[in-house]
């Protein structure tokens, strides 16, 4: 930190006074700080109280752990949801939105999504329960842990100060700001820009973080020696000046919550990283910064300060809270427990929370309560919709009127469950939904053509496709033409069920329909090798399997070379062992469901035998992860259940994780002690009692299982439905409200969730649907 000192236009203050100083001295301090503050938004301090040794120090930590291999700092990975800001993120894992102030609006820009070319690190307080932290393991960077926390508090201490200047700079009582900062929910950033080429940063829209208001209080920001921090001009919208470090100050910058406290008196200013303005050369060098964002406590509602509203400068912002703008990003339309959206929406609209949305939900809802439409034009960083219930999309202009928003949605990644009824065609050109990775179709007829729409409109980047239709056989013109559509990123597809129901014969003409989808659909597969999870459902009442089966004639060995999820039908599976399909030997999570087939017993007797034959020509199989989901009603189930699990051991002998049906008697575990690394079992069971009694004879049976989870036997499908690739959950919480065994849910098997489509800001968990206590309708 040796470069000399250069101007800049944000003032420097010296903040030692305050700390030790006389009343008028403080005074004089605070003064200036409200002054630059008003000004541009960010002011240097120097004898801020933060010990110079202490920043060096977490300066040298920051290079220590940036500097490992990847594999280390992966160890405390930031979770997939971007609501949960902790560990560490890689290159590339954020996406800050570029935002610019129009006049007293800020906007975010509705640029294609920008990956920023930073590494970082977040802490907070160690008790925070919302947003635990993620530390290395232990023995991994030891006194890291130690080192961020300490630092933490120091800067906190910090921060107390600079509030109390902030109040007495507005005239208010000095611990104005205290009690609703009194949690320390605070975010402590360690940041890494890596060198990159500086043609990289050469282009005018080009930045190492784009521009940006922070989001909470204020921010304490301590920077290396490299510079390039600019701020925005206020006067000059668009006009960047630099903010280039001096040794021994600080940055301190007002964030989006002290602009609206200050009922803009104060502005929180937009800015961002570029090059260095000093750079020179082809190469511009490493940067390393340490923000602290200073947040009010979650639940603390902010208000405007009495002293900066009046008739004549009303009140610009209504009063709310972290907690609330947190929840604003996800956005509940529940027909049966809202009444008023004109209101909820005018609210978001006027406090400009619309673009906070991320996740979308709605479900029994009816447009026609709603004047003004949803805005979902407005809702620039819509990352997921989900939608269920027909009445939302009521009338086809509607429909339309809707969907056409979506072109809007540069952010949308995934809509969900579309359980509606387009008969509109909406042609591609009118419909580009770039960025969608995610398209999940649940369809109560025919595929529609807006399906294909959206199908084609975004299959350059779709990665996960999923399609639910109860389209009778008959209209396979549908799925012959999705069978068309190529996908070249696809990863996940799912399909079914497809159903039709006949007894007896199938007649001639369905036969050659039959063989025409079989044709189709092994074409598809073939065409989409990047298929990581295939799953194929169908009804359970169903008593033909007629369009997910294959064509054997068609299937090589090497279909689906990067195949790692199979969900799928006794018959099935055993098409896939007749033409050797080599997935098996890569298989890690395979899932077998019983179907209502007629001759189900001999269909699975045939699978197991071909399992056995699978085994015997290519040895043991590597798969980690089984699912069988059978009827054990039949009279010999326990026999027959023993000798699959006889076979299942021989054939899958690495098996982590098992579900499976109930077993009658305690007996039944005998068997689990073939398999040698079984770490959990989780059973359907008819009874709570079911785990006391059973547990601990599965337990002495099985030495190297690690946890048995229980779930009501009817949930079975449930369950099964809930693995998915990438994170494999089993979850046991009921549709319909009726008792369960355990709440618990649990995922392991992480390994394919480092990839940006799970950059997601929250779980739909978190939505819940009837919540009375979401906030954003119970707002003014
Ligand atoms: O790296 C910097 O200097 C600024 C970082 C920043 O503005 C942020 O993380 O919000
Ligand atoms: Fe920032």
């Amino acid at each position: 930190m040796s470069s000399p000192a250069r101007p800049s236009a944000v003032k420097a203050v010296d903040f030692g006074p305050f700390i030790a100083g006389s009343e008028t001295e403080r005074r004089v301090v605070a003064e200036q700080i409200i002054e630059s503050f008003q000004q541009i938004g960010f002011v240097y301090l120097t004898n801020h109280g933060i010990p110079q040794h202490k920043i060096d120090a977490m300066f040298a930590w920051s290079r220590n752990l940036f500097g490992q291999p990847m594999e280390v700092k992966q160890l405390a990975p930031h979770p997939p949801s971007g609501a949960h800001h902790r560990g560490y993120s890689a290159p590339g894992r954020e996406a800050v939105p570029k935002r610019t102030r129009n006049g007293d609006v800020l906007e975010k820009e509705v640029s294609p999504v920008q990956r920023d070319i930073k590494e970082s690190f977040e802490a907070g307080r160690e008790d925070d329960s919302v947003m635990p932290n993620i530390w290395f393991p232990d023995g991994v960077l030891p006194g890291f842990k130690e080192a961020c926390l300490d630092f933490y508090w120091t800067c906190n201490d910090a921060k107390t100060l600079i509030l109390s200047a902030l109040a007495l700079g507005l005239k208010l009582p000095d611990d104005y700001f205290i009690p609703s900062h009194s949690k320390a929910d605070n975010q402590l950033r360690l940041l890494h820009y890596p060198s990159i080429p500086a043609e990289t940063l050469a282009d005018k829209d080009a930045s190492r973080i784009p521009s940006h208001s922070d989001y909470g209080c204020i921010t304490l920001l301590m920077q290396d020696d490299v510079g390039g921090l600019e701020v925005e001009d206020p006067n000059m919208p668009g006009t960047f000046l630099p903010v280039p470090p001096i040794p021994g100050s600080i940055v301190v910058n007002a964030a989006d919550f002290l602009s609206r406290w200050s009922n803009d008196t104060i502005k929180s200013t937009v800015h961002r990283v570029r090059a260095p303005t000093s750079a020179s050369g082809t190469q511009i060098p490493d940067r390393y910064s340490i923000p602290y964002f200073c947040s009010p406590d979650f639940n603390t509602v902010v208000d405007c300060i009495p002293s900066t509203w009046s008739e004549d400068r009303p009140k610009k912002y209504i009063p709310t809270s972290s907690c609330r703008r947190t929840l604003a990003r996800n956005m509940i339309l529940d027909g049966k427990s809202r009444r008023d959206y004109d209101e909820v929406f005018s609210f978001l609209v006027r406090t400009d929370l619309v673009t906070c949305i991320r996740n979308l939900f709605v479900q029994r809802f009816d447009p026609g309560k709603l004047a003004s439409g949803v805005p979902l034009a407005e809702m620039l960083n819509l990352r997921r919709i989900k939608i269920v219930g027909a009445h939302f999309f009521s009338t086809a202009d509607f429909q339309q009127g809707v969907v056409r928003q979506l072109e809007n949605c540069h952010n949308l990644r995934e809509l969900e469950y579309i359980n509606l009824d387009i008969r509109v065609t909406l042609p591609h050109d009118e419909l580009p939904i770039l960025g969608l990775q995610t398209l999940r179709w649940c369809d109560n007829g025919n595929l529609r053509p807006a399906f294909f729409s959206l199908c084609a409109a975004s299959f350059s980047t779709l990665i996960c496709l999923r399609v639910r239709t109860e389209m009778p056989i008959s209209e396979h013109g549908q799925y012959l033409q999705l069978f068309n559509i190529r996908f070249p990123h696809l990863e996940v597809f799912e399909i079914g069920p497809g159903s039709y129901s006949i007894s007896g014969p199938v007649p001639p003409g369905l036969v050659v329909i039959c063989q025409q989808l079989a044709q189709g659909f092994s074409r598809f597969l073939i065409a989409h090798s990047t298929i990581k999870a295939l799953t194929l459902k169908h009804n359970d009442d169903v008593s033909q399997e007629a369009y997910i089966l294959f064509d054997e004639n068609l299937l090589s060995s090497t279909v689906l070379p990067n195949l790692e999820s199979l969900k799928a039908y006794p018959s099935q599976i055993t098409q896939f062992i007749s033409v050797k399909a080599n997935f098996f030997r890569t298989l890690l999570s395979l899932s077998i469901r019983e179907s209502m087939q007629g001759d189900m017993e001999r269909v699975l007797q045939v699978m197991f035998r071909k399992l056995q034959e699978l085994k015997d020509s290519v040895g043991p199989l590597g798969l980690r992860h089984l699912v069988l989901a059978f009827n054990d009603n039949r009279h010999d189930c326990r026999q027959l259940c023993k000798r699959w699990l006889d076979t299942c051991a021989d054939v899958f002998p690495l098996l982590e994780t098992y579900t499976g049906e109930t077993f009658r008697s305690p007996t039944m575990f005998n068997e689990f002690p073939h398999f040698q690394h079984l770490r959990l079992i989780s059973c359907a069971v008819r009874h709570k009692k079911w785990r006391s009694q059973h547990a601990q004879a599965i337990g002495e049976n099985c030495p190297s299982l690690e946890k048995i989870e229980s779930f009501r036997r009817k949930r079975i499908f449930d369950v099964i439905q809930e693995f998915s690739l990438g994170k494999l959950t089993v979850r046991t919480s009921s549709r319909d409200g009726e008792d369960i065994d355990t709440e618990d849910e649990f995922s392991f098997y992480d390994d394919f969730s480092d990839d940006a489509s799970n950059d997601s800001d929250a779980e739909w968990d978190l939505i819940g649907t009837d919540s009375e206590d979401d906030d954003t309708g119970d707002l003014e």
